[in-house]
């Protein structure tokens, strides 16, 4: 199918999606994955008090429909999760618990294109708003763009939006909530993502949508469907006509 080129853009906001968008799905499966994979056992068993771990193993129970797994089926049902890189909010809440510990540990560095952090820079110092909506959590986000291998981004941002706060990503209602939340009219909002479900929900709920197209990603043969596309964030034209910066 044909899809057109990306349009300029006049918003007031850009939201990023994160893996397979800003950043590379491979990364995130070859280095992250295993990173929380191996650390799941002890942080079922020795935390599993905590507020956060607590919740996620109720989440994964009801998930399941399993009220009674302990702690190691709730290991397996999140690694074969893991296998599958299915979205469930628990495993990513664990992630982020794992993740972010990581991160501030100095055992991970995040990865992002290169085409990204001065396009995010530029926009930024342009007057545009960025939020980050991506089915890693709030937290593992945080640590992904406050550990980048260009120091950290966190600067830029004016907000961060998972699953748990806003749902599912492939459901408009929850671009209506997130647009709610920034005060952004959805209109002025223009989300960046590989994945055609995403960006047709956000189409739905009124936004601005640009499917992100990079070779080697899961969904580059597939496309993004009618939407307009972009090989790198250099191609997207974004200009805002009511800032004042
Ligand atoms: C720092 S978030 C790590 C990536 C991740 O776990 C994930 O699920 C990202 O999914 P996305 O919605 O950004 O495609
Ligand atoms: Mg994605």
């Amino acid at each position: 199918m044909s899809v057109p080129a990306a349009p300029a853009h006049d918003v007031d906001a850009v939201v990023l999606d994160i893996e397979g968008t800003t950043s590379a799905t491979g990364f995130v499966v070859d280095v992250l994955y295993p990173y929380s994979r191996a650390r799941f056992a002890e942080l079922l068993t020795e935390r599993a008090g905590e507020p956060v771990v607590a919740r996620a193993m109720a989440q994964v129970r009801e998930l399941t429909g399993e009220p009674d797994a302990d702690a190691a089926r709730i290991e397996k049902t999140l690694n074969a999760w893991l296998d599958e890189d299915r979205k469930a909010t628990p495993l990513k809440s664990l992630q982020g618990v794992v993740w972010s510990e990581g991160f501030a540990r100095g055992d991970l560095v995040s990865h992002f294109y290169d085409d990204v952090v001065p396009r995010l820079r530029a926009w930024h110092a342009a007057g545009l708003r960025l939020y980050v909506y991506s089915s890693g959590s709030v937290s593992a986000q945080r640590a992904w763009f406050a550990n980048s291998p260009a120091g950290d981004l966190t600067p830029l941002l004016s907000g961060l939006y998972d699953t748990e706060n806003a749902g599912p990503k492939q459901d408009a209602r929850s671009y209506r909530r997130i647009a709610g939340s920034t005060g952004v009219p959805a209109g002025r909002l223009l989300f960046l993502s590989d994945r055609p479900g995403e960006l047709d929900a956000a189409r739905a709920a009124g936004w601005h949508a640009v499917g992100v197209r990079r070779p080697g990603e899961p969904y580059f043969e597939q496309g993004v469907g009618d939407h307009a596309q972009a090989g790198t964030f250099d191609e997207i034209t974004v200009n805002n006509s009511r800032s004042t910066s």
